[in-house]
């Protein structure tokens, strides 16, 4: 497919680099600060200078609130029957069909794991995207990590709040979890590596594990042990429940509010 990113800054560009990596498809940015592109992607500064109908794929790229004023200039650029991917938060279908009108529309949520080719995305077609469509943008989605349809834009905006935002809680986690092991005296890279490999380790054999979260908690914790008095710490009779419950709230009414 010929594929034009509208947009290509960490959000785009980190998908672009699994894409190009794999080299299934042509590759267009348009934007005006992009810079370090990989190797055979063609970059434009303008909307102006896009061929007319040129391309099958326009993936929007940019801040939910600049489609409105950025999108129109794009429009010609996609050939009738293309189809339309939007990565922006919160931003509806029917925001994007008053610019492009009636026609293939896809809401993919990514994450910032696409770094690395682990991302999670969600993703909603609308009516308007025929079955094949469909499959050739979950395909693509697919290229950067796992790809999980939903039937509704809604479930787009719910999973925005736990997966889509999720590496930005997940880094400041990690932040705080590393700044604690150095205020117990480890210097900064081995803080990094204890909690790191502690964290990704710890996530793998959760995933290999028929226990639940709660039963694999209690393999960690001795009665009046330690593990018991740095969770007895974290939870504090409720907080931390409370905490994650009121985060994943607030990015998902924020969504609401970029509709
Ligand atoms: N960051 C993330 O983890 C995630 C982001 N998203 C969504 O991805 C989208 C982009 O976010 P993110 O990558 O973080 O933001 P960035 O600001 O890094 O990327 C947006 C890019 O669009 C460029 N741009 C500005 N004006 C135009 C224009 N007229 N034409 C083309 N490009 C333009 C910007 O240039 P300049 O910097 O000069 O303004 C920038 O390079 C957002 O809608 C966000 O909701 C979704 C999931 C996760
Ligand atoms: O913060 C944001 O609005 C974007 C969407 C999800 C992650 N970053």
């Amino acid at each position: 497919m010929n594929i034009l990113l509208i947009g290509c800054g960490k959000m785009g560009g980190a998908m672009l680099r699994q894409w190009t990596s794999r080299g299934a498809h042509s590759f267009t940015v348009a934007d005006p600060a992009a810079t370090d592109l990989p190797d055979g992607v063609t970059h434009v500064t303008r909307a102006a200078d896009l061929p007319t109908g040129a391309f099958d794929v326009a993936l929007i790229a940019i801040k939910p609130q600049m489609i409105a004023d950025v999108l129109p200039d794009y429009v010609h650029a996609v050939k009738d029957g293309g189809t339309f991917v939007s990565i922006a938060a919160g931003a509806s279908v029917a925001s994007i069909e008053k610019v492009v009108g009636d026609v293939a529309i896809v809401r993919v949520m990514p994450n910032m794991a696409a770094l690395v080719g682990m991302g999670v995305s969600g993703l909603y077609a609308n009516a308007r995207c025929t079955p094949q469509q469909a499959q050739a943008i979950t395909d693509l989605i697919d290229q950067t990590g796992t790809c999980i349809p939903v039937e509704s834009e809604d479930q787009i905006d719910r999973l925005t709040a736990v997966s889509g935002s999720g590496p930005g809680y997940v880094f400041e986690v990690l932040r705080s979890y590393v700044a604690a092991a150095e205020a117990l005296g480890f210097d900064h890279d081995t803080a990094r590596t204890l909690v790191f490999d502690t964290v990704s380790g710890t996530v793998e054999a959760a995933r290999q594990s028929d226990l639940t979260l709660e039963e694999l908690r209690n393999s960690v914790t001795s009665k009046n042990g330690t593990t018991q008095a740095g969770l007895d710490a974290l939870r504090r009779d409720g907080t931390l429940d409370d905490l994650f419950h009121t985060t994943l709230q607030a990015a998902y009414a924020r969504a609401g509010e970029l509709k």
